[in-house]
Parts: structure tokens; C-alpha cells; sequence
């Protein structure tokens, strides 16, 4: 065991920062300084001038000492009070508040290289810092998010991979059936076989990577009071319940679909593990209200355990160190957990 509680038989975590112009390099540093050598092993992927910018900028600078290193099994032998970082080869420069273009290619490039050492084993999943997905999308991003370009990194051994999102805090787990698309594209998102879809993994990785080995889902309906029997709306009796048919017929404990108006109080919230939700505010909005500070968003359906503060960019704070890293602290425990539960899941 390392000074942190970490296991040294795991590989260390991959951590992307995210998009430069917002908080991701400050909650990686300010939690390493509050935590110093209390981390399981991990490495930055990063670019140094910009990091240690940053790091100055927050008046940290004498707090860490980084470590630079060649691969990731090099993280290991770093010194416990030391931030391992492994650098980008792609420049990026220190800009709080205000994207750059210029930056993007680092911010994918941090992705692409986590993703690689989890997929060869060299890293036990990777936590990714915030992404200012508009700033993406104007330099050629083609993803909607992290979630789904996750999936196409992990799809190209040629085994399509479909992503789940969860967001799970110490009150509540939930996840949307559909993602980052219009509210007025939801209707017709919706079918039987997405829902299905999304239960099974949802329900597979909650028995393989989170510890529970028969999941309760409360699946919600999509329109006020579910439908009210077809007579606000149909898709809740035509496209939501024979979905959770479906999945009952498999021993899926599924039930609904459920008024989401009333299945996110405390006593409601006491009768599932996982509550499915139709859309993203659907499930974004308890979750984030309910505890916004400790709620992890993780990826579910992929072949590498990803994991990310549910927070976005924060670009109006970035610099000031007023952003709290809670949520990454959260992030990162949860991704050392689900790490050593599959090892021992793989253990004889
Ligand atoms: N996993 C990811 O890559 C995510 C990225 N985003 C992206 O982030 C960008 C900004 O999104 P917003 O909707 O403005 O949400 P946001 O979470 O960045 O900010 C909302 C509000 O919460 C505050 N806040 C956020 N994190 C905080 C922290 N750690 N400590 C203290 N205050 C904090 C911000 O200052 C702001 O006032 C968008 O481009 C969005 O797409 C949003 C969510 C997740
Ligand atoms: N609102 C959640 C969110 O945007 C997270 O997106 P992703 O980048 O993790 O796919």
C-alpha cells in the first residue's frame, strides 16, 4: 500500500485537465496541495509551462513540486508529495476565462493518450478534468462530450462500445437515456430498445464495477404524472413501460415509469439504487441540486473505467482559487474504487 491508501499493484490513474481557459488545472493543483501525499498514484497529462502558470498564478507554486515523467509506469516512483506529470506534445497556454482555439489539439490530445493507457492496461482509468465543448466544437470536435467521444476511442478495436451516463452522488444516481441533444429531439430519441439498452448496462456495470449485485432502477416517465394514463402524452405507456416490461422479463429490477415529480424525495429516493431518466435536466438537475459539491459524473458501457467531476469549466472562477475540488476529490476516489473492485473482481 502507498502513504495514500493506494494499492500499488494498480496501475496509477490518468488525469486529463480539461479545457485551459477554465478549472481544471486549479482544482488538480489545489487538491494536491491540500491532500499532498493522501492521493492514490495518479499522473497529470498536461502541458508543464501551463500547469506550473497556473500553479503561480494561484500561489501555489511553493506548495508542488512537479515531477515530469516519461510513461506512466514512471509514476510510481515519484515522490508521494509530488504531482507526476507526463507532457503533451502539443503546446497549450495559460488563459483563465478566455478559450484559445490554439488549445484544443492539447485538450484532445490529453484524451486520446488517458484513453490509450487505460485500453493497454498501462493506466486503471482515467478522470477527466472539464471540456468547454462549444470551444471543441469551433476547432472540428465532432462529439457532442466527453461520454460519447469515450465510446468512439474505445470503438475503434472494432467492438462498438455504447456510453451511459451516470451521475452518482452520496443521495442520489442517476442517468439519463439521452444526452446532450435538443429537448425538442428527446420524443423521438426515445425508444423501447435505447431504454433497454441503457437499464442493461446501467444494471451490468452497477454488479461488475459498483459494488451492488442486484441493482433497484426507478425508471421516469417523460411527461407530467407519466403520461396520466396516455391522456397527457403517450410515449410513457407506448415507449417506457413495455421497455420496463422487457427488462423484468430478464429478472431487471425495473420499475415504472414513474411521475418524476415525486421519485426524488427522500423516502422515494430510499426505494431504488438508480433512477433512469428520460433526457439530461432530467436527471442533471436533482442530481446537481441534491449535492453539487460530491456528485461524479462516470461513463458506464465502456471497456476502461472513466470518471469526472459533474461540475463544467467554471470559466468565471478559473484562476482565482475560489473553485472547490471536492467534486474532483470525489471523482478520483471513486475511480481509484471501481479500479481495485474490477482487480479483485479478477482475482482467482
Ligand atoms: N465533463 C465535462 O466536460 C463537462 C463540461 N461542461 C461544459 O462546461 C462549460 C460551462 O458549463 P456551465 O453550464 O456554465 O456549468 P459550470 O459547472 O461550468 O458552471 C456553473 C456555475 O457553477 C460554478 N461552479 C462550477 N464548478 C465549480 C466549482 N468546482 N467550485 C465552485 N463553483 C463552481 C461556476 O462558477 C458557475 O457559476 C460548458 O461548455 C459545458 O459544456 C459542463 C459539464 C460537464
Ligand atoms: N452535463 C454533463 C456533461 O456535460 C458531461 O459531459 P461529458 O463531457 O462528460 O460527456
Amino acid at each position: 500500500m502507498t502513504a495514500g491508501g493506494g494499492d500499488t499493484r494498480l496501475a496509477p490513474l490518468a488525469v486529463t485537465l480539461g479545457e485551459p481557459s477554465g478549472v481544471g488545472a486549479d482544482i488538480v493543483l489545489m487538491l494536491k496541495a491540500a491532500k499532498a501525499d493522501a492521493l492514490p498514484p495518479l499522473f497529470v497529462l498536461a502541458d508543464p509551462d501551463m500547469l506550473s502558470a497556473r500553479a503561480s498564478r494561484l500561489g501555489l507554486s511553493g506548495r508542488i513540486r512537479f515531477e515530469t515523467i516519461a510513461a506512466p509506469e514512471d509514476a510510481a516512483g515519484a515522490r508521494p508529495e509530488a504531482l507526476a506529470l507526463l507532457p503533451l506534445e502539443n503546446r497549450q497556454t495559460e488563459t483563465p476565462g478566455t478559450p484559445r482555439p490554439a488549445n484544443g489539439a492539447g485538450t484532445i490530445e490529453a484524451i486520446d493518450r488517458g484513453v490509450g493507457f487505460c485500453l493497454d492496461g498501462r493506466a486503471s482509468a482515467i478522470v477527466t478534468g472539464p471540456i468547454d465543448k462549444k470551444a471543441l466544437y469551433d476547432v472540428g470536435f465532432r462529439h457532442p462530450g466527453h461520454t460519447e467521444y469515450l465510446a468512439e476511442l474505445c470503438s475503434r478495436s472494432g467492438t462498438p462500445v455504447v456510453p451511459v451516463m451516470l451521475l452518482t452522488g452520496p443521495e442520489l444516481s442517476c442517468v439519463p437515456v439521452t444526452i446532450h441533444i435538443p429537448l425538442a429531439d428527446v420524443p423521438a430519441a426515445l425508444t423501447r430498445d435505447l431504454i433497454v439498452e441503457t437499464c442493461r448496462i446501467t444494471a451490468a456495470d452497477y454488479r461488475r464495477r459498483l459494488g451492488i449485485a442486484a441493482p433497484r432502477l426507478a425508471v421516469a416517465g417523460l411527461n407530467p404524472h407519466a403520461g396520466e394514463k396516455g391522456a397527457i402524452g403517450e410515449e410513457d405507456e407506448a415507449v417506457i413501460r413495455p421497455a420496463i416490461e422487457a427488462l423484468r422479463a430478464e429478472g431487471i429490477d425495473a420499475v415504472g415509469p414513474l411521475p418524476a415529480d415525486t421519485m426524488f424525495h427522500p423516502p422515494a429516493r430510499a426505494r431504488y439504487d438508480v433512477a433512469i431518466c428520460m433526457y439530461h435536466d432530467q436527471a442533471l438537475i436533482p442530481a446537481k441540486t441534491l449535492a453539487f459539491d460530491e456528485t461524479v459524473n462516470v461513463t458506464l458501457g465502456l471497456p476502461i473505467i472513466r470518471t469526472s467531476p459533474d461540475h463544467g469549466t467554471a470559466a468565471d472562477i478559473a484562476g482565482t482559487g475560489t473553485a472547490r475540488p471536492d467534486s474532483f476529490a470525489a471523482a478520483i476516489a471513486l475511480a481509484w474504487k471501481m479500479a481495485a473492485s474490477e482487480a479483485a473482481a479478477k482475482t482467482p
